[in-house]
């Protein structure tokens, strides 16, 4: 695995007496205390977090708690006060609290891009040129900057929409542009700052599923500030908890469900039942992780009951479930269907773990099969890959 961020020790002081108030970090003094002998505030203090490339790293915690901050290192919009903040770009990993300026403009502009909170959008331009502005601003060649907006507008599903201005679209679809406005600079690491809370529910529901499908695709390096656990659970590999401009918990999101550090994340996740909350996403197996046979043939499980024949493009075109011919089923159709061992169900990565456990039980302990829209299998979950999840203490 690559790194793609790393925080190294990080303190965050905004104010002036800034030395003081690093003395006191160091004599674990609180945000309160500090703020009351020094007028400084601590926006982090020894931040420690590695983001491997390819995850959706999920900064939570409370209003204050220094999210924005820690985020809004990564790119040097927030000064660190002390520790570094690593960014990997080529093959090297480049300190961006100590890097020239010329370091940080191609870090801004190649390697970090950033999705606020209030989409960000410019009013005066159409949504094409407002996607475009990043490459515009790179110097990016017309030709193929017109290229790479049409093809990031069509993956957000808003290419009718390229010469309407912001103002005729609604909040959702702004968000949209913003997100392919951070795609299009093909910048690796992204930044998004609450993208999606200013959202109303459904909205934002729809937006996290698009975010984990684009992502798929993409395979970004994500880092994404929410002060909201289900977001945080449902997107994150993984998922830094901060209080008072500490990191108390990094974990997946099982680690924080199963193993919460203390009793402030604990209350995080008074209300959640694991079941419902972590989805077949969170404990699947992907398919490169599975056991390969000969003729595209692929085991399901570690027990080697159940296995799938794969096409070039991943499409099944044979199913075997105990040496027996099996049809694959939706999970939509678990509470339709009885019990049968002769069945695989199959679902996509963003099924609730409850319905997948409930095939599982119907199909007599099959292992779930998953597809992506276009259904290709992407991979499975056997009772084992549920119980180690379900388990792990
Ligand atoms: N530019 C700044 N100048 C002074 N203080 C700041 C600045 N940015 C953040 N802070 C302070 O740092 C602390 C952490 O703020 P931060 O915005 O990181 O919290 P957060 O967890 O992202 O909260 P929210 O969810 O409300 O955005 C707060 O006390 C805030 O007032």
């Amino acid at each position: 695995m690559t790194v793609a961020v790393e925080f190294r020790n990080v303190d965050i002081v905004f104010g002036k007496e800034r030395a003081r108030a690093l003395e006191m970090i160091d004599q674990g003094a609180s945000r309160d205390e500090i703020l009351a002998k020094t007028g400084a505030v601590l926006g982090c203090a020894g931040a420690n977090l590695t983001v491997q490339e390819g995850d959706i790293s999920v900064l939570m915690g409370l209003s204050g708690s220094g999210k924005s901050t820690l985020l809004r290192a990564v790119n040097r919009l927030n000064v660190v006060s002390r520790g570094s903040v690593m960014v990997h770009d080529g093959d090297r990993m480049v300190d961006v609290v100590t890097c020239n300026d010329a370091t940080l403009r191609h870090l801004r502009q190649k390697q970090v891009a950033m999705v606020f909170q209030q989409f960000g959008l410019l009013p005066w331009r159409t949504v094409e040129e407002n996607v475009g502005f990043g490459l515009e601003l790179a110097g990016v060649p017309d030709a193929e900057r017109r290229e790479r907006v049409a093809s990031q507008l069509k993956l957000v599903g808003l290419d009718q929409w390229s010469k309407k201005y912001a103002h005729e679209l609604s909040g959702g679809m702004q968000q949209r542009v913003g997100l392919a406005r951070a795609f299009a600079t093909e910048a690796p690491i992204l930044l998004m700052d609450e993208p999606f809370s200013a959202l109303d529910p459904l909205i934002r529901t729809k937006l996290q599923d698009e975010l984990l499908q684009l992502q798929a695709k993409l395979k970004k390096t994500i880092i994404f500030v929410s002060h909201d656990l289900e977001e945080a659970l449902k997107i994150g590999t993984s998922i830094t908890i901060m209080e008072g401009g500490h990191i108390v918990q990094t974990g997946s999101p099982e680690d924080i469900v199963l193993q919460p550090a203390n009793d402030y994340v604990r209350d995080f996740i008074a209300n959640v039942n694991p079941l419902s909350v972590l989805t077949a996403w969170n404990v699947m197996r992907m398919k490169h992780e599975l056991e390969h046979d000969v003729d595209g043939w692929v085991w399901l499980d570690r027990r080697a009951t159940t296995r799938f024949r794969l096409d070039a493009q991943d499409l099944v075109i044979a199913a075997e479930r105990n040496g027996q011919p099996a049809d694959w089923v939706s999970c939509n159709d678990v509470e339709k269907l009885p019990e049968n061992g002769s069945q695989v169900f199959w679902a996509t990565p963003g099924t609730s773990l409850k319905i997948v456990m409930l095939a599982m039980q119907r199909s007599q302990t099959a292992p779930v099969a998953l597809f992506d829209e276009q259904s290709r299998f992407v991979g499975s979950i056997g009772i084992r890959d549920v119980l180690n999840a379900v388990l792990k203490r």
